[in-house]
């Protein structure tokens, strides 16, 4: 069996009075939700796997490694975020390249890969682009199309459409799930969102967070549809 994309095993951190612990397992090529009211730790969670912030105590596993005492550069992950993904100086075929290396020159091969990713994100021709001069929904199409380049095991979504408006965040998830399948198996997603019908027909399971813990979690629909958790239903209003 393929290693899980991602294991929290009693991952403990705290913020003054609120102590929040994680036990979570993302299989490989899992597409998991995360959704919860503001303050339950959505953030913290992806901040304690991406290695942004150090747990006080447990173990994180990724792709049957444990890498809790790894640097973020050094766990075999990406990270899109809601903005600030892209070098302002540096353009769009600059940019993406950086996923294959931060140091080395761009070889022939890679710069085919590069052309082939920014193709495949409907950005053929954007190369000498400036970050500056593209729309929100541009340039989030370059760092997915770095972070997909960069062929990792778990890629990590922190609200990475909030800017967008319905149709486009749809367009984006959609575009996810086409270079999941591009890809093959085998990459695991976590994304953060405060739209829980984001998750619908594209993540595999949602995670319900509340003060600091995985409130609930199951399948998507199940989830949304039944809310058989309180805390779950009051968030979701049904
Ligand atoms: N650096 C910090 N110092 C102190 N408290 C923090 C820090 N970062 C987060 N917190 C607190 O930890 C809790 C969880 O924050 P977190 O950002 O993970 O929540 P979230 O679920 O992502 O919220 P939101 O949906 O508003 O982004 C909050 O109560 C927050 O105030």
């Amino acid at each position: 069996m393929t290693a899980a994309a991602l294991r929290l095993n009693g991952v403990v951190t705290r913020y003054g009075d609120l102590v929040m612990r994680f036990d979570l397992e993302v299989a490989a090529g899992e597409f998991l939700a995360v959704i919860g009211p503001s303050g339950a730790g959505k953030s913290t969670l992806l901040d304690l796997a991406a290695g942004f912030l150090q747990p006080e105590a447990g173990r994180v596993h990724m792709a049957g490694r444990d890498v809790t005492d790894l640097s973020p550069a050094d766990r075999p992950l990406s990270v899109v975020f809601q903005d600030n993904n892209l070098f302002a100086d540096l353009d769009v075929f600059r940019n993406v390249a950086l996923g294959l290396s931060p140091r080395r020159r761009v070889a022939p091969d890679d710069a085919e890969r590069v052309r082939e990713v920014l193709a495949a994100v409907g950005l053929a021709g954007f190369e000498r682009r400036r970050p500056a001069d593209m729309s929100g929904g541009e340039r989030q199409r370059v760092t997915l199309a770095r972070a997909f380049l960069r062929d990792r095991p778990l890629l990590l979504l922190d609200e990475p459409f909030a800017a967008l408006g319905p149709a486009l965040r749809r367009e984006m998830l959609e575009l996810i799930q086409a270079l999941r399948h591009r890809r093959g198996a085998g990459m695991g997603i976590v994304m953060v969102t405060h739209q829980p019908e984001d998750a619908r027909g594209f993540a595999d399971r949602i995670a319900f967070l509340d003060a600091g813990r995985i409130a609930a979690i199951g399948p998507t629909e199940a989830m949304l549809e039944t809310a058989g958790h309180a805390g779950l239903s009051a968030y979701l209003g049904t």
